[in-house]
C-alpha cells in the first residue's frame, strides 16, 4: 500500500503476521455486500447518517460585511458538513464502526485505541459497549488534563483510560503506547486506529470508511446548489476527517481543496505542528510520511492548542496529496482558531470543536476575497464541548 514513496510497512517482525490477517480480513470484506450493508444500517440507525450540509448564514452574513467593508464586495457562500452532529459528537465514529465490524470478523476479544482530543477515544468505547467488548484507550497525560470531558465519557462508557506520561504525553506519545500493547497481545486483541495513519492497510482502510463525508457532501451540495462547491477545507491532525472529505472530489479538478495544519505558535519556531509546510520525509508508526524531526532524525513533540492536531506527522495519502500538488496544505495558528471558534460560536450558535476551528480560520482569511456566487465547504469535524474549559480559562472567563 505505497501512495507514492509514502505509506508502506514499516513493522516490528513480531507485528507481520497480524498485519497480513488484518489485510487479509479487510480485502474480504471491503467488497462484501452484508459487510457494508451492515456498516450502512449502523452507520444510519445509530450514527444518525447523513450528516447534514447546512448553509452557515450567520458565517456567510458576517464575511460578506468583512468583504465589503474592505471594499472587496464579496464573499462566498459556506457550508459547514456537519459531522459535530453525529453520534458522539465527530467523524470518528465512521471510521470506528467499520473497524469494530472488522475485530468482529476477525475473531478479537478486546479493543485498544489511542486518543489525544479524546473524540476516538469516546467513539471507540462507544462501539466497544455497543458490541460488548473490553476498551483500553491510551491518552497523553497533558491530553487527560486538557480533555477531561471525554476522558469521564470514556470511562462512563466502561472504557480503561490508560494515561501516558512518556514524552510531551500526547498523541504520538499514546499511539507509541497503543503500538506497544499490540505487540504484546497480538492473539486476542484489535488495534482500532484512530486517523488514516500507520502501516497499511490502515491508511486506506480508514480513508475507505471516512470517505461517507465526501460522497455525501459531494451529493448534498450538487441537490442544494447545483454544482460542484469551488473550495472544500479541512483540518488535518492524522488527517481522516480531511481525506474522507477530500477523497471523493479529487477527479474534480476544478474543485480546490485545502487541508489545514496546526501552526500552533508559528511555523518559525518549534511549537506547531505543521509536518507537511514545515517537516520532511521519514518513517513514523509504521508509515513513511512528512513528520517534524530535528537534525538527528529525532521525532519532535510539537504543539498545538488543539490535542486532536498536536501529532507531529501526517497520513501518508496527504503527503503524496501534497506532492503531487492537487491539495494544498497551509497553516493556522492557534490564535487564529481560538478567534474563529469564538466567531462560530456568536454568529452560528455552533460551538466548534478547536480542530474543526482550525478549518473555518482559514475560510475567515479567503472568503471575504471570493465572490459572492463562489461556494466553500468546510468540514465541521467535530463539537467543542470538549473544548469549553480550556477556552474558558484561555479567555480568563469564571465558569
Ligand atoms: C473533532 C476532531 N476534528 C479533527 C481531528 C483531527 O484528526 P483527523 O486528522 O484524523 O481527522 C480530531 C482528532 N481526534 C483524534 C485524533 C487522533 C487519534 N489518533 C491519532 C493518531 C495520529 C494523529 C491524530 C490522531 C483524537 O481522538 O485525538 C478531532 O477530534
Amino acid at each position: 500500500g505505497m501512495f507514492g514513496i509514502f505509506g508502506g510497512r514499516f513493522v516490528a517482525e513480531t507485528l507481520m503476521p497480524l498485519i497480513l490477517d488484518l489485510e487479509r480480513h479487510w480485502n474480504e470484506v471491503k467488497n462484501d455486500p452484508d459487510f457494508r450493508a451492515e456498516l450502512t444500517d449502523l452507520s444510519t440507525h445509530y450514527a444518525g447518517r447523513p450528516s447534514k450540509l447546512y448553509f452557515a448564514e450567520g458565517l456567510t452574513k458576517h464575511l460578506r460585511e468583512v468583504s465589503s467593508a474592505k471594499g472587496l464586495g464579496g464573499g462566498a457562500k459556506v457550508y459547514f458538513k456537519r459531522e459535530d452532529l453525529n453520534h458522539t459528537g465527530s467523524h470518528k465514529i465512521n471510521n470506528c464502526l467499520g473497524q469494530i465490524l472488522l475485530a468482529k470478523r476477525m475473531g478479537k476479544k478486546r479493543i485498544i485505541a489511542e486518543t489525544g482530543a479524546g473524540q476516538h477515544g469516546v467513539a471507540s468505547a462507544t462501539v466497544a459497549a455497543r458490541f460488548g467488548y473490553p476498551c483500553v484507550v491510551y491518552m497523553g497525560a497533558t491530553d487527560v488534563a486538557r480533555q477531561s470531558p471525554n476522558v469521564f465519557r470514556m470511562k462512563l462508557l466502561g472504557a480503561e483510560v490508560r494515561p501516558v506520561t512518556a514524552g510531551h504525553g500526547t498523541l504520538k506519545d499514546a499511539m507509541n503506547e497503543a503500538l506497544r500493547d499490540w505487540v504484546t497481545n497480538v492473539e486476542d486483541t484489535y488495534y482500532l486506529i484512530g486517523t488514516a495513519a500507520g502501516p497499511h492497510p490502515y491508511p486506506e482502510l480508514v480513508r475507505d470508511f471516512q470517505s461517507v463525508i465526501g460522497t455525501e457532501a459531494r451529493a448534498q451540495i450538487l441537490e442544494q446548489e447545483g454544482r460542484l462547491p469551488d473550495t472544500i477545507i479541512a483540518a488535518v491532525g492524522g488527517g481522516s476527517n480531511a481525506i474522507g472529505l477530500f477523497h471523493p472530489f479529487l477527479d474534480d479538478k476544478d474543485v480546490r481543496i485545502i487541508g489545514i495544519e496546526a501552526g500552533g505558535r508559528g511555523l518559525d519556531g518549534i511549537e506547531h505542528c505543521a509536518s507537511m509546510n514545515a517537516g520532511s520525509p521519514g518513517v513514523l508508526h509504521g508509515n513513511r510520511t512528512y513528520l517534524l524531526q530535528n537534525a538527528d532524525g529525532q521525532i519532535m513533540d510539537g504543539h498545538s492548542i488543539s490535542a486532536g492536531l498536536d501529532y507531529p506527522g501526517v497520513g501518508p495519502e496527504h503527503s503524496w496529496l501534497r506532492d503531487s500538488g492537487r491539495v494544498e496544505y497551509v497553516p493556522i495558528l492557534d490564535d487564529e482558531a481560538l478567534e474563529a471558534f469564538k466567531l462560530t460560536t456568536r454568529v452560528e450558535g455552533i460551538i466548534p470543536a478547536l480542530e474543526s476551528a482550525h478549518a473555518i480560520a482559514h475560510a475567515v482569511k479567503i472568503v471575504p476575497a471570493m465572490d459572492k456566487d463562489q461556494i466553500v465547504i468546510v468540514n465541521l469535524s467535530g463539537r467543542g464541548d470538549k473544548d469549553v474549559h480550556t477556552v474558558a480559562s484561555m479567555l480568563g472567563m469564571e465558569i
